[in-house]
């Protein structure tokens, strides 16, 4: 089988995991059947494999930086190597690799959709000294015109969202994320 053809045959199996899980978390949070429709749409997943070059000085160096994804949640696959940690209770935790085991990470969209009861987790990876790391990321998102409706966050689409985070690239330097579309908290870069 080609590479290609694998990709599309791992991309199929992970769609078919993604309405799954989403279709497990739409019933306990009782969304209703537009919103559950219109929050994950397959079309826009898509697929990114990493390779984390090994390095010597992997100590001062970071394979990503602490973020959330702005996903509604992200399905991983990790090598044996190690270095995905997660935050968690105020401490970096390290997510251990496990044979034929995918990590589901919740993001940003899954946040504002249920309210704050699923938490977008802040994760990072470190590089490793004597060896490389691969992964496969597949993330899901809601279908361009939905809109995430809440009590705690002002209604916006996932446009809405990438178009904030680009702006805050641009002119904070980092991506501020959820806290721009709470209703309660207005954002204070000096406080941050
Ligand atoms: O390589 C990993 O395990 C994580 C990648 C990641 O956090 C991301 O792509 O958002
Ligand atoms: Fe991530």
């Amino acid at each position: 089988m080609g590479t290609s053809t694998k990709a599309a045959e791992y991309g199929r199996h992970q769609t078919r995991i993604a309405e799954t899980i989403f279709s497990t978390i739409a019933e306990d949070l009782n969304f209703p059947p537009p919103k559950s429709k219109s929050y994950l749409s397959m079309p826009t997943g898509f697929l990114r494999v990493y390779r984390y070059l090994r390095c010597p000085m992997a100590d001062q160096r970071w394979g990503i930086n602490a973020h959330t994804d702005s996903s509604v949640f992200s399905i991983l696959h990790q090598d044996q190597v190690g270095g995905l940690q997660v935050y968690k209770n105020n401490k970096w935790v390290d997510v251990k690799p496990i044979h034929d085991t995918l990590i589901v990470n919740l993001g940003d969209m899954m946040q504002a959709m249920s309210n704050d009861s699923y938490v977008s987790v802040t994760h990072r990876v470190k590089v490793n000294r004597h060896k490389e790391r691969i992964s496969i990321g597949y993330f899901v998102f809601p279908a361009e015109d939905a809109v995430i409706e809440s009590s705690k966050y002002k209604p916006f689409t996932y446009a809405d969202f990438q178009a904030e985070k680009e702006m805050d690239l641009k002119t904070v330097g980092k991506k501020i994320g959820l806290p721009r579309f709470r209703k309660d908290r207005p954002v204070c870069h000096w406080l941050d």
